[in-house]
C-alpha cells in the first residue's frame, strides 16, 4: 500500500462544537500503531446516538470530534501485531469491542468488553492515549472508538469485524449498530419465546428491528407504539401487528408484568424510577448494548444471514447521500418517513440502478450489444429499469422497442419485480458487464468495484473511454483558490493508479485534463506511452492553467518520447491507430507535429492549442492521408501554416496574422478564426486562402479583441469577405457598444444562402473601466443613423437564429437592434434567445444579477408578443 506508514490527509465531517453544523475538513489521519487498524470508510449510516452526542447530551461527548459509528469499509493498513485482518479486508468497525481475553469477554455473560473502553470513552487510542486525527497539528477526538464520518479512521484491532467481501458495503454498514441492536434486544436480551406478546416504544430503525426480531422469534402479537400514526404502514412490513398512538389516550391502557428492555440512550441527569413493588411482583428491567451481540464474532454471522436473506437490511435505508450532505442527513432524522440515511464517504453513489439504466441505454443505442445478445442463446432476458427518471425520458416506447428488438425471447422485468434485478444482473456474463461499464464515467465504473468481489476488477477491463475528468476540482481551484500544490499530485496519482490497474489491451479514448506543468513531465510521458501501448484512437491531453490559459512552465512533449528514445518500449507503429489528437497547452515543436502527421495515417482530426514552440505546420498531400480537420490555436510564435490536402474539410486558426498558403483544398467548407486578429483574418481571407467563397460554415470568435477599440471605430468602413455559399454563421463578440452589431449585420447581408445564424455576446459585467470607456464610445447622431441603415435589409433564407448572452442591462440600442434580426429574416422559423452570459451560464459564479436577467427575459417576451410571425421562440 502506497499510503502504509504515512499520514493520510482526507475529508472528514468534524463536529467542532455541540449543535453546530458539521464541517467537512481536510483531516490528517496518522498511521495505525501497534494493535490498531486504519480503515478506508466507504459508507456510514447515521444513528440517533450520533445526534445525541452532537446535541451535547452525552456526558462522554468531547469536542472537536469526528462522529459516526455505523459503517463499513476496507482495511488500508494495520499496525504491529495485528494478525486477524490485513489490508484489503472488508470490515465493519464495531463501537463495542471484543478482545476475547478480558474478564468480561471470558465471562460468557456479557458482550461488553473491558479492553479499550477507557480510551474510547475518552476519545483517544489506548496505546498512547492520543488521537490519530488532527487538523494542522490540532488533535480531534475519536468517538465511540470508530469515528466513521471520515474517509479514513483508525480503530483498535479488537473493534474490527472482518466480513464476507461479497457483501455490499452500502447495505451491511447498518449491521454496525441499529439493526443488530433491535434484533439482539429480542433474541439475546429479552429472549422472546414463541407466543409472547411484544410492545415496542418508538418505531425508528431500532424499533423496527425489534419488530423483525420478535416476528422471527414467533411472537403472537407485536404492538407498535409511536407518536406518529403514519408509521404503522411501514411497521407492518417489519412484523408489527397492532398500533397504539399515546396521543390518542389520556390514561394508561395496559397493566401487567413482563420484561422491559431499555435500548434508548438518555441524556445525563435523566433517570427512570419505579416502586420496588413493581419488580417484586415479577416485572424485570433489563438494558441492552448492541443487542448483546459479541461484535467481532457475530457481526460476520449477521452479514451471512443478510446475504442468505434471513434478515432485512436494505428495507431500513430510506436515503442515500454524500459526505457533503451530512448536515442535511442529520436534519432528515426528524422527518417521520426517515429511517437510516446511508452516506457515501468516498465519492458518490453507484448502485445497480445506475448499471441497469446504463445497460438499457447501451442496449438501445448500440447495435453491438444487441448482436451480442443474439449470439448468446443462453441469455434470455433483458433488464428494464422502469425507474421514473428513465420513464420520463423514453416513456413507454422503451418497452415497445425492447419487445420488438428481442422478440419473445426477452422477458421484461417490471418494476414490481425490481427486487430480483440484482440477482439477474449477477447472472450476466462478465463481458456484458464490462460492455455496460464502458458507458459509465470512469469514476462510476471504478465505484462498481465496491458492489461485491465479482465487480472488484471488472472496471479495469473497460476498453471505451478513460476520462480523467477533474473539471469540478479545476473550478474549485479557480474560484475557491484551492491549493494547486495539494491537488496536482492527487490528480497525477489518480491517473497513475488507474493506469496501473487497467488491464484491457486496447482503449478507444484517453482524456486527461488538469493544471499540470512540466514538473510532472515524467508522469505525463508515461501517460503518452500508455496511450501508444493501448493503441488509443482518440487522445486528448490538456494542461491549462487555472484560468484556462498557458502555464508558465508548460509540459513539453519531446520528440524523443514518441521515437522510443526514452522509454524504448514503444513499437515503431505507435499511434498508428490514432484518429483524433487534441493537444491543448502541451508544448510541442514542429518535429512533434510532423511526427504525428507523418506516422498517423488514420489521423482525421488534429488540434494543437497553446504551444509556445510551434513555428511551422506543413500538411502536404500524400497517399492515404485522411486529415479532415485541423486546428492551430493560440500558438504565439507560429509563422507558417501551409496546407495542401484534398480531404481537408475544416480548418481553425487563432494566432498572429501570418501567410497561410492553401493549395488543393477543394473540400474545405468550414473555417474558424479566433483571437485578436479575427476580423483581419476574415477580411484577408481571400488573399490568404483564395477559397473563402466556397465555405459553408464560418465561425468567428471576436470576443478576445475586447480592448482593441480600433475595430469598433473602423466598423462602419469595414469590408466583408465574399460569402456566396455560406449556410451557417457563428459569431462571438464582446458586446460593449452598439457598433459591435455592424460587422455581423454586413456579414449576414453578404451571405444570401445563409440558413442558420448564431451569435454569442460576451459582456464584461464588473469592469468599471469598461463602463467608463463605454461613455467614450457613445454614438453620435450620424453614427446612429448609419447603424439603423446597416440593419435595414431583408434576408430571404435565414431560418434559424440563436442569440446567446442577450442581456439588455448594458445597452439599450443593442437589444433593439438584435431583436430586429427577427424582422429582417423573412423566412425565419426558429429563434432561441438566451439572456445568460455564454461562458458563465453554468457557473455558480455568474456575476450578473438575477433581476437583470429577468428584466432581459421580460423585454424579450414583450417583443415576442408584438411579433406576429408564426415562429418557434425559445427564451432561456
Ligand atoms: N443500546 C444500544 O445499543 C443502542 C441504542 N440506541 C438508541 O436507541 C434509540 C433509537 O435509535 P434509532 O432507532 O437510531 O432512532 P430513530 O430516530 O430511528 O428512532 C426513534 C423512534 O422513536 C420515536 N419516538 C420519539 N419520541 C417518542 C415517544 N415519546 N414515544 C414513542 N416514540 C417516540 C421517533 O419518532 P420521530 O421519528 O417522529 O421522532 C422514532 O421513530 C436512540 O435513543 C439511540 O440512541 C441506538 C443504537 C444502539
Ligand atoms: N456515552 C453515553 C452512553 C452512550 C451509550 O449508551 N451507548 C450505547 C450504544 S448506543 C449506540 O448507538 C452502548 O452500548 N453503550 C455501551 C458502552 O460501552 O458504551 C453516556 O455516557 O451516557
Amino acid at each position: 500500500m502506497a499510503t502504509q506508514g504515512q499520514v493520510i490527509t482526507c475529508k472528514a465531517a468534524v463536529a467542532w462544537e455541540p449543535n453546530k453544523p458539521l464541517v467537512i475538513e481536510d483531516v490528517q489521519v496518522a498511521p495505525p500503531q501497534a494493535g490498531e487498524v486504519r480503515i478506508k470508510i466507504l459508507f456510514t449510516a447515521l444513528c440517533h446516538t450520533d445526534a445525541y452526542t452532537w446535541g451535547g447530551k452525552d456526558p462522554e461527548g468531547l469536542f472537536p470530534c469526528i462522529l459516526g459509528h455505523e459503517a463499513a469499509g476496507i482495511v488500508e493498513s494495520v499496525g504491529e501485531g495485528v494478525t486477524e485482518v490485513q489490508a484489503g479486508d472488508h470490515v465493519i468497525p464495531c463501537y463495542q469491542a471484543e478482545c476475547r481475553e478480558c474478564k468480561f469477554c471470558k465471562s460468557g455473560k456479557t458482550n461488553l468488553c473491558g479492553k479499550v473502553r477507557v480510551a474510547t470513552g475518552a476519545g483517544v487510542m489506548m496505546n498512547d492515549r492520543q488521537s490519530r486525527f488532527s487538523i494542522n497539528g490540532k488533535p480531534i477526538f475519536h468517538f465511540m472508538g470508530t469515528s466513521t464520518f471520515s474517509q479514513y479512521t483508525v480503530v483498535h484491532d479488537v473493534s474490527v469485524a472482518k466480513i464476507n467481501p461479497q457483501a455490499p458495503l452500502d447495505k451491511v454498514c447498518l449491521l454496525g449498530c441499529g439493526v443488530p441492536t433491535g434484533l439482539g434486544a429480542v433474541w439475546n436480551t429479552a429472549k422472546v419465546e414463541p407466543g409472547s406478546i411484544v410492545a415496542i416504544f418508538g418505531l425508528g430503525t431500532v424499533g423496527l428491528a425489534v419488530a423483525e426480531g420478535a416476528k422471527s422469534a414467533g411472537a403472537s402479537r407485536v404492538i407498535g407504539i409511536d407518536i406518529d400514526s403514519k408509521k404503522y404502514d411501514t411497521a407492518k412490513h417489519f412484523g408489527v401487528t397492532e398500533f397504539v398512538n399515546p396521543k390518542d389516550h389520556d390514561k394508561p391502557i395496559q397493566q401487567g408484568w413482563g420484561t422491559s428492555v431499555i435500548v434508548g440512550v438518555a441524556a445525563s441527569g435523566q433517570e427512570i424510577s419505579t416502586r420496588p413493588f413493581q419488580l417484586v411482583t415479577g416485572r424485570v428491567w433489563k438494558g441492552t448494548a448492541f443487542g448483546g451481540f459479541k461484535s467481532r464474532t457475530q457481526v460476520p454471522w449477521l452479514v451471512e444471514k443478510y446475504l442468505k436473506k434471513e434478515i432485512k437490511v436494505d428495507e431500513y435505508i430510506t436515503h442515500n447521500m454524500k459526505l457533503g450532505e451530512i448536515n442535511e442527513a442529520f436534519h432528515l432524522m426528524h422527518e417521520g418517513g426517515c429511517l437510516r440515511r446511508v452516506v457515501a464517504i468516498l465519492g458518490g453513489w453507484v448502485s445497480l440502478d445506475t448499471i441497469q439504466r446504463s445497460l438499457l441505454w447501451c442496449a438501445m443505442t448500440r447495435n453491438e450489444l444487441s448482436e451480442f445478445y443474439r449470439c448468446r442463446r443462453g441469455l434470455k432476458f433483458i433488464l428494464v429499469p422502469s425507474l421514473s427518471p428513465f420513464r420520463t425520458i423514453i416513456g413507454g416506447r422503451a418497452w415497445m422497442f425492447l419487445v420488438e428488438r428481442w422478440k419473445c425471447s426477452v422477458p421484461v422485468v417490471r418494476q414490481s419485480q425490481a427486487h430480483i434485478l440484482p440477482h439477474l444482473i449477477s447472472k450476466l456474463p462478465d463481458d456484458i458487464l464490462v460492455l455496460v461499464l464502458n458507458f459509465l464515467s470512469l469514476r462510476d465504473s471504478a465505484r462498481t468495484s465496491l458492489l461485491s468481489r465479482r465487480w472488484k476488477n471488472l472496471w479495469t477491463l473497460i476498453s471505451g473511454t478513460l476520462e480523467f475528468d477533474a473539471s469540478k476540482t479545476m473550478e474549485d481551484m479557480r474560484w475557491l483558490r484551492k491549493e494547486r500544490s495539494f491537488e496536482r499530485p492527487r490528480y497525477a496519482n489518480w491517473v497513475n493508479r488507474v493506469m496501473g490497474k487497467h488491464r484491457s489491451l486496447k482503449l478507444e479514448e484517453l482524456k486527461i485534463c488538469f493544471d499540470l506543468d512540466n514538473s510532472y513531465c515524467l508522469d505525463i510521458n508515461k501517460w503518452v506511452e500508455f496511450a501508444a501501448v493501448k493503441e488509443v484512437k482518440k487522445l486528448d491531453l490538456g494542461f491549462p492553467g487555472r484560468w484556462g490559459g498557458m502555464l508558465r512552465n508548460p509540459y513539453c512533449l519531446h520528440i524523443s518520447v514518441l521515437c522510443n528514445k526514452i522509454w524504448g518500449k514503444l513499437r515503431s507503429d505507435a499511434f498508428c491507430s490514432l484518429t483524433d489528437l487534441n493537444l491543448s497547452f502541451v508544448d510541442v515543436n514542429d518535429d512533434v507535429v510532423e511526427y504525428f502527421l507523418d506516422k498517423c495515417h488514420n489521423l482525421v482530426n488534429l488540434c494543437i492549442k497553446g504551444s509556445n514552440s510551434l513555428i511551422k505546420v506543413e500538411v502536404s498531400e500524400c497517399e492515404g492521408f485522411n486529415l479532415k480537420s485541423l486546428k492551430i490555436l493560440e500558438c504565439p510564435l507560429i509563422k507558417v501554416v501551409k496546407i495542401s490536402t484534398p480531404n481537408l474539410v475544416s480548418f481553425g486558426y487563432d494566432g498572429p496574422l501570418i501567410d497561410m498558403p492553401f493549395n488543393k483544398v477543394p473540400n474545405l467548407s468550414e473555417v474558424y478564426f479566433g483571437g485578436n486578429n479575427t476580423i483581419s483574418l476574415a477580411n484577408r481571407s481571400k488573399e490568404l486562402f483564395g477559397y473563402f467563397s466556397m465555405l459553408k460554415i464560418l465561425k468567428l470568435d471576436m470576443s478576445s479583441s475586447v480592448y482593441n477599440f480600433n475595430h469598433v471605430a473602423r466598423a462602419f468602413d469595414t469590408q466583408v469577405p465574399e460569402l456566396s455559399n455560406l449556410e451557417q454563421l457563428e459569431l462571438s463578440i464582446m458586446a460593449y457598444c452598439d457598433q459591435c452589431i455592424i460587422w455581423p449585420c454586413l456579414m449576414i447581408k453578404a451571405a444570401p444562402l445563409l440558413h442558420r445564424f448564431s451569435m454569442k455576446m460576451m459582456f464584461k459585467c464588473t469592469d468599471q473601466d469598461l463602463y467608463d470607456r463605454d461613455d467614450q464610445l457613445l454614438l453620435n447622431e450620424d453614427q446612429i443613423r448609419k447603424l439603423r441603415e446597416a440593419v435595414l435589409f431583408t434576408h430571404q433564407s435565414v431560418k434559424e437564429v440563436e442569440l446567446y448572452g442577450f442581456s439588455d442591462h448594458r445597452n439599450i440600442h443593442m437589444a433593439e437592434l438584435w431583436l430586429r434580426l427577427v424582422d429582417i429574416a423573412v423566412s425565419l422559423e426558429k429563434v432561441t434567445i438566451d439572456v445568460r452570459h455564454p461562458c458563465l451560464k453554468e457557473s455558480p459564479w455568474l456575476n450578473v444579477k438575477t433581476q437583470e436577467l429577468d428584466k432581459a427575459r421580460e423585454r424579450v417576451r414583450l417583443f415576442v408578443q408584438k411579433h406576429s410571425k408564426p415562429i418557434d421562440i425559445l427564451v432561456l
